[in-house]
């Protein structure tokens, strides 16, 4: 199982989402939607194996975690317009402490960022911090029945606090490359490292 969870720190927390302008009028919408299609969409068919959160800081209603279950979504299509439709819907919902379903595979709830890594390494699964400066990928060893977890910054990064929290449950700080990727484009790299061990 690969899992990812990536902080979202100005996304909005309330459907008022103007599809027609994600990155303008959603606190960058438009950057969780891509990383929701580089999560599971292959050519003609969903990598059902992967589980993605995506922990919303934005106003006025922090925080709203979102979860998406590859193997029990349907009708989501590739293009960041549709993705943002289903989680416009999602965020119509009132969310409370219970993951709640809005539509097939896609949860929201009041969990946060923290408490759902926090509960992954209770679970026994190996926690990546994804970070350019984190040791090169060559020095770690994956191996294929192992599961695992990785943490994302956005377009800001998951900031300070939660880096100290991070390094204190002992999460593994991995660079991908020698330069600064996109949040979407490092989970291509991810997979395509995963897809490698299969
Ligand atoms: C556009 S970057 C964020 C840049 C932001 N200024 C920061 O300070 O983190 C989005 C996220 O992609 C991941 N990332 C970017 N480049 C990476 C690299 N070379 N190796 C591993 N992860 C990377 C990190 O998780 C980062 O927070």
């Amino acid at each position: 199982m690969k899992e990812f969870i990536i902080k979202a720190n100005k996304t909005v927390t309330n459907g008022e989402i103007n599809l027609k302008d994600l990155p303008g009028s959603s606190g960058r919408l438009d950057l969780i939607c891509r990383c929701v299609n580089s999560a599971f969409f292959l050519s003609h068919d969903l990598r059902r194996d992967t589980i993605f959160y995506s922990v919303l800081y934005g106003p006025p209603n922090p925080p709203i975690a979102l979860q998406f279950v590859g193997n029990e979504l349907k009708r989501v299509s590739p293009d960041e317009r549709s993705i943002a439709l289903f989680i416009k819907k999602a965020l119509e919902k009132d969310a409370s402490e219970l993951w709640k379903e809005s539509t097939s595979g896609i949860y929201s709830s009041k969990w946060e960022f923290r408490d759902i890594i926090l509960k992954k390494k209770n679970e026994g699964k190996r926690i990546f911090y994804l970070h350019l400066n984190g040791k090169p990928l060559e020095n770690f060893e994956f191996k294929n029945d192992e599961d695992f977890v990785f943490i994302l910054g956005d377009h800001i990064g998951i900031g300070e606090e939660d880096e100290e929290f991070l390094e204190e449950i002992g999460a593994e700080k991995i660079s991908l490359s020698p330069l600064e990727l996109h949040a979407d484009h490092c989970i291509i790299l991810v997979h395509n490292i995963l897809d490698k061990l299969k």
